[in-house]
């Protein structure tokens, strides 16, 4: 077996001396959400990330960013992540991965993050949605069970709640998501619940499978340091990526609102942003509570495990609500670009409104979203006009083989 070049070969991140690190997957590591969340990773100095990502709109050059961001911050000596170029629906390669991890201590816990994450693409191609995001969350939840891998947080999206009748939003809210992309969501929580009660039987205490599921709402900016970003492939479909690369003229196309006739203060979708940075490191946390021992563990004193299993959802959000023309604004303040646009049509699948209530995620896992809106913008900026053309043109890494 090889991995790509900025790895070495033992499996455990730079030479020998990270052994004690919990080796944990990253599915998606290496996209916009998973790179930051690689990073928060390294930066704990307590995990090993080890990414599995089939660069369907992702590039290997995020993974060489995040070893430069943790060798910049933590020095030489810093962990590097590794990296397999696979796809989820290969379930033969998945157990591979699991295999040869065995052999070295095995992998302690799953981020689930690989998925297709566009809410109008999904109702044009449903079947590909269900593919990638149930059926490849099946094989991987299948493989964990195989390796007694009993770890996971799922990332999980504000989507699943449709149209809700309470805002701020609660966790309790039913699900009952709009789009295709929304309930692919809903249903791998399904599963995961599912195999979570399955997995209480007698006896079993600390090997049940434990989770996580941390519902996003709309995630923002980029690494402080604009080594990372949201770097989509083709003409980015959601709002902000949009932005930024008309700023620099990268995108000539003009600006569509999908609507301003909803029932929000300036009739465009009000959605809750938090930045990407803090979006990561409440995966670190949602981590860090399924590593603290069954008694004394705050997220699941408040389960009923016979009945429940060992799961858990929380809203990562920032609880603000910020309207399409808002975020507009916030752009053309980080920027000085005067964006052009034209209302159009309503955007398939999207509601009128998503905000978070986070109470629950800083009641119980400590999570706080701190950066502000123009934080999100001034480091979306950053990271755009350091890399006016994205990763692509950067990429200096060999195709990784296993
Ligand atoms: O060119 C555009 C793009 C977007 N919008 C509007 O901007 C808002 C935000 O849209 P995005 O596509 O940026 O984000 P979504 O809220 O649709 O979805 C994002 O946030 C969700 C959670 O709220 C999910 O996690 C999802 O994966 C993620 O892409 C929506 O009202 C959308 O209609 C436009 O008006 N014009």
């Amino acid at each position: 077996m090889q991995l790509n070049g900025i790895v070495n070969g033992n499996g455990n991140g730079h030479g020998t001396s990270h052994h004690s690190l919990k080796r944990v997957l990253v599915t998606g590591g290496l996209g916009y959400i998973g790179s930051h969340v690689v990073v928060a990773l390294l930066m704990t100095g307590r995990y090993l990330p080890i990414v599995v990502d089939n660069c369907h709109n992702s590039y290997p050059e995020a993974l060489k960013r995040c070893a430069e961001i943790a060798r910049d911050e933590l020095g030489s000596d810093a962990p590097q992540p590794l990296f397999h170029r696979k796809d989820i629906r290969d379930k033969a390669a998945l157990d591979e991965i699991f295999r040869q991890y065995d052999e070295q201590g095995g992998i302690w816990a799953v981020i689930h993050l690989a998925a297709l994450k566009a809410v109008g693409e999904s109702g044009e191609i449903p079947l590909d949605y269900y593919q990638v995001n149930v059926v490849g969350s099946i094989y991987l939840l299948e493989t964990m069970a195989k390796h007694n891998c009993n770890h996971l947080v799922f990332s999980s999206s504000a989507t699943v709640y449709g149209t809700p009748k309470i805002i701020p939003i609660p966790e309790s809210s039913p699900l009952q998501a709009a789009s295709c992309y929304g309930r692919t969501k809903a249903m791998v929580e399904d599963i995961i619940q599912d195999l979570c009660r399955a997995d209480v039987g007698e006896g079993k205490g600390e090997s049940s499978l434990r989770a996580v599921s941390v519902r996003y709402f709309n995630p923002a900016g980029a690494h402080p340091s604009g080594k990372l970003g949201e770097e989509p492939r083709g003409k980015p479909g959601n709002l902000l990526p949009l932005l930024a690369q008309m700023a620099t003229g990268r995108q000539r196309a003009d600006l569509k609102i999908f609507g301003n006739d909803y029932p929000t203060r300036d009739g465009t979708c009000v959605r809750d942003y938090l930045h990407v940075m803090d979006l990561a490191n409440g995966h670190v946390l949602a981590l860090d509570s399924l590593a603290k021992p069954l008694s004394g563990n705050t997220i699941f004193s408040h389960v009923n495990v016979e009945s429940e299993g060992y799961f858990r959802a929380f809203n990562l959000g920032k609880g603000k609500g910020m309207s399409v023309l808002n975020m507009i604004d916030a752009m053309k303040k980080a920027s000085g670009f005067d964006f052009k646009y034209e209302i159009v049509g309503r955007r398939l699948g999207d509601v009128p409104d998503l905000t978070a209530d986070p109470s629950l995620a800083e009641e119980e896992l400590g999570f706080l979203a701190q950066e502000d809106l123009d934080t999100m913008c001034r480091d979306l900026w950053n990271f755009q006009t350091r890399n006016p053309h994205g990763y692509e043109s950067t990429s200096s890494l060999p195709s990784p083989i296993l």
